[in-house]
């Protein structure tokens, strides 16, 4: 690459100044590195003003200006629209090129292609580095050279060519090159929240850099421990740094270097490579929406786009009972209140009221991809349309369409004793664990016992699964040609 003057570094996904592909390239080969984050209005202002992930960014862009400040730099902060924003920026600061960490939804590879077309007719250059996968979508292929569509094979792909090329873990370092960057023109003056149109508030979890390493050195702590407990929503013994991987407050290959060494070394027990597939499995959706962008509203499989889901006023309420916790089957409420209340939901519990919507309620796995997209602090299109995909049973690798989860079941393997429940559905809190799972068979005497009438502290529930199931392999029957 070039040698150059100047050089913007444009902050996205990668919200770090440690292992950073794009910084690390910047101050390798330029003479002045400045760094800017554009607030990107087209996003921000159709958000609630209480929004928990603008909370979580502000914060950690605090985090990352206080740390490049400690290395001699600074980070610029603007607002508008990035195709606006950026190339007057790179012209302000005659900056030869612009870096960023390269982003593969296909709205923002719409957007970085038109940035590339703008600068270059200024006369600037446009670098895209890959930086928040392990490997991209052409890096892992099956024999024949063609994309994988199913996790095992793709998995051990990913693992075999990671053990060939162990250098794709290196960090990208910055500290040791921070003279190249610009100095801060004065005091950091970073927009407060309520400047940016926001009330003010805490992020939903520890944020910026430290938040990360704060949670996964905890998480470190009891890895051995993931492979049995990471179902157990009440066990709450996930690493929760999916919001933190969304944002880039940690880097992807430190994860999964450490995880690795884990592995290897067996000092993470049975539990590391459990976690070490999880991180995998983000890599493939990854590459699935990038090589498929038509999953963003299409079935992965195309029999499956002649799906009649339900619709109509009944759906409709149907839907908002889902979307508030009030279906009457508690483990799906509870899901639902975790996510309302906190915007996060257990991997275990999004299963299952994935599964509840599409298949207990015969509704469009689109309707609820998309609430999950407004309530999730860690929405990432590619995992949540994979996800979606998967329980609605219409994507790759999906779970198949006659398999269905008995929410019932469910609740007695994965929330046995209720504590999940008791935690987050309140009115079933003095029900014991042989009543709470499905209150409505539990007779009206003991209910009232406990201060539980059906129908007034909590509801009936909305539809009955047996019934429910049978309408759902009708549903699915027209796709049994094509698929099997
Ligand atoms: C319907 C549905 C929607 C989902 N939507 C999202 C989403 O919007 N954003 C998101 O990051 N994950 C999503 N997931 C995947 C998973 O539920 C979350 O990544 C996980 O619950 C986050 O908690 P954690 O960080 O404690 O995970 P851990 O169990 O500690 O896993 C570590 C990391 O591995 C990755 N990971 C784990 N499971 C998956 C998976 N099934 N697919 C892809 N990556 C995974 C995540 O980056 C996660 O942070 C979804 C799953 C389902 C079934």
């Amino acid at each position: 690459m070039m040698n150059m003057s100047n050089s913007l570094v444009w902050f996205r996904r990668d919200l770090r100044a440690f292992d950073h592909a794009a910084l690390h390239r910047a101050l390798t080969t330029s003479n002045c590195v400045y760094c800017v984050f554009v607030y990107d209005r087209d996003i921000l202002d159709p958000l609630p003003r209480d929004d928990r992930r603008v909370r979580f960014i502000h914060a950690s862009i605090a985090s990352l200006d206080a740390e490049l400040r400690r290395l001699g730099a600074y980070l610029i902060v603007r607002q508008g629209r990035p195709l606006d924003v950026i190339p007057a920026l790179a012209a302000e600061l005659e900056a030869d090129a612009v870096l960023v960490g390269s982003d593969y939804e296909p709205d923002a590879v719409e957007r970085d292609a038109r940035m590339n077309a703008r600068l270059e007719a200024d006369g600037r250059k446009f670098f895209s580095l890959k930086d928040q996968v392990i490997f991209e979508k052409e890096e892992v292929l099956t024999l024949a050279k063609g994309p994988f569509s199913v996790f095992t094979p793709y998995k051990n792909a990913w693992l075999k060519r990671l053990a060939a090329m162990p250098e794709t873990l290196a960090s990208y370092p910055v500290d040791q090159y921070a003279d190249a960057f610009a100095p801060p023109p004065g005091p950091p003056a970073l927009p407060s929240l309520e400047e940016l149109g926001f009330e003010p508030g805490e992020p939903p979890l520890p944020a910026g850099m430290e938040g990360a390493e704060e949670l996964f050195e905890r998480f470190v702590g009891h890895i051995a421990d993931y492979g049995r407990a990471r179902d157990f929503p009440s066990e709450n013994c996930t690493s929760r740094l999916s919001t933190h991987l969304r944002f880039g407050t940690t880097s992807i290959r430190h994860l999964v270097r450490t995880a690795q060494q884990m592995v290897v070394t067996g000092a993470g027990g049975p539990g590391a490579s459990v976690w070490l597939s999880e991180l995998i499995w983000r890599d493939f959706y990854s590459m699935i929406l990038a090589r498929n962008p038509h999953v963003v509203t299409r079935s992965f499989k195309p029999a499956f786009d002649a799906l009649a889901w339900e619709s109509g006023e009944e759906a409709d309420a149907l839907f908002a009972a889902w979307c508030e916790g009030r279906t009457g089957y508690p483990l799906v409420d509870a899901a639902m209140a975790q996510l309302n209340q906190t915007g996060f939901m257990h991997n275990r519990l999004r299963m299952v009221t994935a599964s509840f919507l599409t298949k207990d309620l015969g509704i469009d796995w689109r309707r609820g991809e998309r609430y999950f997209a407004l309530k999730l602090n860690d929405y990432e299109l590619a995992s949540n349309n994979g996800g979606w995909q998967w329980a609605a049973s219409t994507g790759c690798d999906a779970q198949p369409w006659f398999r269905i989860f008995n929410p019932v079941s469910q609740s007695l393997r994965f929330d046995g004793q209720g504590e999940f429940i008791r935690e987050w559905v309140p009115a079933l809190e003095r029900l014991g664990a042989k009543e709470i799972h499905a209150p409505w068979l539990v007779g009206d005497a003991v209910l009232a016992e406990k201060g539980v009438v059906l129908g007034r502290d909590y509801p009936l529930p909305v539809v009955e699964h047996d019934q429910a199931r049978k309408k759902t392999l009708e549903r699915f029957s027209v796709v049994k040609k094509a698929v099997g």
